[in-house]
Order: C-alpha cells, then structure tokens, then sequence
C-alpha cells in the first residue's frame, strides 16, 4: 500500500495585529490523518504565487475545509451585501483555481461546508445567504454553545438521494448532521448530482457528474470527530482509498515512462 500519500488542505487567512496569518482546522487534519490515513499538508493562500499545475504534482487529494468566512458574491454572480459578510478573498483566489485544477485533473475531491459551496460557485451554481430567512427554512447557523460535542451534534436529518453517491457510501436513506452554516446551495451546478436534503429542502451534499474519482461534497461537519462517527468513518475511507488508488496511478505511469 502506498504509504501516507498526501492530501492537500488550504488554507484561510484571517488578520492579528496587522498581520496576516494563514490557518487549518485540526479536526480536518486529524480525519485526513486517522481516518482517510493520508498525510495532510497544508497549502497556503497564495494563489499568485503558485504554479498550480506544479503544485498538484505532489499531491494525490485534495480536501476543502469549512471556514466562518463566505465566498465573495460576484464569484457567483451576485452583488455582495453586509448579510454576506466576512469574506476571505485570499481563500477565494486559490480555492476557486485549485478546485477546478483538481476536477481537471480527476483527484480524488472531499469539499466540507464552504468548500462544498465553493465546488457548487466553481461549477457554476450560486449561493444564498441567511438562508434561515426564508420561508418554512430550519436554522442552519451554529449553536452558541461552549460545549464542541453539541456545537457539532446531529441536528437535523438528512434524506439520501436513492442510488447516489452518498447512498453507497452510507449503505442508508437518511441519517442525522450537525449543522453551522448561514449560506447554502441557491441554484446547484449543472455538473452537479444532488446526493441528500435538509427537511427544509436544503441541499446538504453532492457529487460531481461523471467524476473521475472521489468528487463529494457536505454541508455537514463529517470531519469533526471523525474516527467516532460511523457515517464520517465510511466518507473519509472512502476518501482516502480514491487518493491512495491514484497514488497507486501516479507511481504506474511514471515507471511506465521511465521504461
Ligand atoms: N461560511 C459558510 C460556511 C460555513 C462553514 O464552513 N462553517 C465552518 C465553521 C468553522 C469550521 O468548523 O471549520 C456559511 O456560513 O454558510
């Protein structure tokens, strides 16, 4: 088995004393490491830096985390307003070219909250924003509660499309999510299958269209915790064996040049 093949995470920025700091959710590190049994590695926001064609050279996953930030509306076509709010532009700038690199490319892909909302900006779909607003809607948002355990609780279910991604994965036709999101899916990408609802209607997962390899993306938080919950188990498995069969390719095709 190839051992430890990595998975790219990138980075958020966020400001402290006038500096500008790069950063990574540990649980999202933890899941790629314990459960997926990949190496994460961190990539920092510097998208006018990166050759990213060079970059994913290394590289056999990439996993998109969540972030309290948003994706800055005119990505997606639509005029950003104060409900929109806080953006993360140096995010935007690598994870939108990073994201279509790696479906390019046919690399295993796991989007997580944001991320999930980035794949659907980059596939052409749009977002909504406090989408607790609307009519008949639940309240996504996180709890504002110190204990992590109930911050990233089951909170609502979850019907699972039939026949979809996630159904074979789960082996199920719902099952329950945590929820801490304002934002959600408006009008789903074209190259998107919706795999599950929110009772709501809300979409809360999907996959890519005729992908390559692993191409998913949650609403949810499957990541927090991971190695505890039976159904993140089984994502992140899943994950991590897309990325070690295209470790498996990667290494095939460069001795078959080298012979
Ligand atoms: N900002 C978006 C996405 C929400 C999200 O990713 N939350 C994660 C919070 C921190 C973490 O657990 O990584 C929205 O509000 O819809």
């Amino acid at each position: 088995m190839i051992r430890h093949p990595l998975v790219g995470l990138p980075s958020d920025t966020y400001e402290n004393s006038h500096l500008l700091f790069h950063s990574l959710g540990d649980k999202y590190v933890r899941a790629v490491s314990d459960v997926a049994q990949c190496l994460p590695v961190m990539i920092p926001a510097i998208a006018e830096a990166m050759d990213l064609s060079a970059l994913l050279d290394h590289f056999d996953g990439i996993l998109m985390t969540g972030a309290v930030s948003n994706v800055h509306p005119p990505h997606y076509g639509s005029t950003p307003t104060a409900d929109h709010e806080p953006y993360d532009h140096h995010r935007d700038q690598l994870t939108l070219k990073l994201i279509r690199a790696v479906l390019d490319r046919g690399m295993p892909l796991f989007c997580i909250c944001r991320g999930f909302q980035e794949l659907n900006v980059v596939m052409g779909g749009t977002l909504e924003t406090e989408v607790q607003r609307g009519e008949g809607r639940l309240d996504h948002r996180s709890r504002k509660v110190e204990d992590m355990d109930v911050k990233y609780g089951p909170v609502h279910p979850i019907a699972i499309t039939p026949g979809g991604v996630l159904e074979g994965m789960l082996g199920k036709s719902e099952t329950l999510v945590n929820s801490l999101h304002r934002q959600a899916i408006a009008k789903v990408a074209p190259g998107l299958n919706v795999e599950a609802r929110a009772p709501d209607g809300i979409i809360e997962a999907v996959s890519v269209k005729g992908a390559k390899a692993f191409a998913f993306g949650a609403q949810w938080h499957p990541e927090y915790k991971a190695a505890n919950n039976p159904d993140s188990v089984k994502m992140f498995k899943a994950f991590g064996d897309a990325v070690r069969l295209h470790a498996a390719r990667r290494v095939n095709d460069k001795l078959a040049r080298a012979s």
